[in-house]
């Protein structure tokens, strides 16, 4: 978020709006909402049109769609290899929450025309 300025935004709606959610989904876990790694992903063909499988290094991982599947761009979403499932198309400004390591292997589907954007942060990592 720093690429963007909005490090701090960032990091308050994490506290007000992410921790009280955690909490009620699994009663016990305090988050920190700690989150050192917030960043945009740019997807492009011709540039970075994919991620290879990989774990974060986060507890979890918010990724938030930042523009929109069939407008912005074709291809794109995450896979959750182990799971054989993925999530294509959120709609702009909705997101989605994972478990960062061990349980939740995945990758970055390729982008296939246009440009996709997201944005990930890493918390409690
Ligand atoms: O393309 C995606 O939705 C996955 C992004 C991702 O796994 C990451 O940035 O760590
Ligand atoms: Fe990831």
């Amino acid at each position: 978020m720093n690429q963007i300025s909005f490090e701090k935004e960032w990091l308050k709606f994490l506290k007000e709006y992410v921790v009280p959610v955690t909490e009620k989904l699994y009663p016990g876990y305090y988050p920190k909402a700690q989150a050192v790694m917030n960043f945009v992903v740019r997807y492009k063909p011709d540039e970075q049109p994919s991620l290879r499988p990989h774990h974060d290094s986060s507890t979890f991982t918010i990724n938030i769609a930042l523009n929109s599947k069939g407008v912005d761009y074709q291809g794109g979403g995450c896979r959750f290899l182990r799971y054989d499932c993925q999530v294509e198309a959120p709609r702009k400004g909705w997101s989605f929450m994972h478990p960062g390591r061990l349980t939740h292997y995945h990758e970055g589907l390729p982008t296939t025309q246009g440009t996709r954007y997201i944005m990930v942060s890493f918390v409690d990592p």
